[in-house]
């Protein structure tokens, strides 16, 4: 079972847009020219005794359509658990949320999602439920290959793949149903350096020559902003700083750069 499929194309999730967010024009200018749009969205886990424990709290987000963005934060902030309630994996406890349809997650390791005996079945796996006829498959097939990079392989078994090709071919099955955003969590965590440019790449590529699609990509290696339009940086379940690529690498790395000055004083 392929547990990209599983996931691809959720349904819709909407939320009342609360009254301190709702500004009129321009709120609904930026709504329209947006991928994902979330406001003070919250999410809680119940423990053992019956508490809740927020997870994530009062976060806001807004990612352009037809771009590239990264998520970072230290381990245990919620990055994952956001872009789960992005995928509609989990049901926010409240606020706004809207994402472009049909979305798709690929998850962190490539083996448990890239499971049919070759490439080309794979990526084709998931256009079962589309009624869409053989040529069509195979034409969506071939371009989803293509875009990431992934065409001579089509007959290849996926046992044979490296990880960062099997991340490629997990992000071709999505773009095969040509999903309209794509929520990408930490793929290049088990990588080496070369699987993981490849993948990092084949996104970026993409996204570049898509009309639209748009990407949200979580990590923890600052190396890879180089390829990203923009990022979101979260501490404690809210995103703390939104914008451009090198602003968040400079915010990033001068927190670093104060932490490691406070433990050596
Ligand atoms: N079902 C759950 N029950 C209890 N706690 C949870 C649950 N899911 C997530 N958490 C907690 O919520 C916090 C955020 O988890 P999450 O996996 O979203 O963080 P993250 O930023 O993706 O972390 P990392 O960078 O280490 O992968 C963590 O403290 C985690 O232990």
């Amino acid at each position: 079972m392929n547990a990209t499929a599983v996931v691809r194309s959720t349904a819709a999730v909407q939320f009342p847009v609360p009254r301190a967010h709702s500004t009129g024009e321009n709120y609904a200018a930026v709504v329209n020219s947006s991928a994902i749009e979330c406001r003070n969205l919250s999410y809680s886990v119940r423990t053992r005794q019956g508490n809740f424990v927020p997870i994530i709290n009062d976060c806001s987000l807004t990612i352009p359509s037809g771009q590239f963005w990264m998520l970072l934060g230290p381990n245990g902030c919620g990055k994952s658990t956001l872009l789960k309630i992005l995928g509609g994996l989990l049901n926010p406890g409240g606020g706004y949320l809207h994402v472009n349809k049909p979305r798709s997650f690929v998850f962190q390791n490539p083996d448990h999602q890239v499971v049919m005996p070759t490439v080309e079945a794979d990526v084709a796996f998931g256009l079962g439920k589309f009624n869409i006829d053989n040529d069509e498959i195979t034409s969506r097939v071939a371009e989803a290959l293509d875009a990431v990079g992934m065409y001579e392989y089509l007959k290849r078994p996926v046992q044979t793949l490296s990880g960062g090709q099997k991340q490629r071919v997990a992000v071709a099955g999505a773009l095969a149903e040509a999903c309209k955003v794509l929520l990408l969590d930490e793929l290049t965590s088990f990588l080496d350096e070369d699987d993981q440019v490849g993948v990092v790449r084949a996104v970026k590529s993409c996204v570049a020559s898509s009309k639209g699609t748009t990407a949200l990509w979580v990590t923890h290696r600052l190396e890879e902003l180089e390829y990203a339009d923009g990022a979101v940086y979260m501490e404690d379940g809210r995103v703390v700083l939104q914008g451009n690529a090198s602003t968040i690498k400079n915010f990033v790395e001068s927190k670093q750069a104060s932490y490691i000055k406070h433990i050596n004083s």
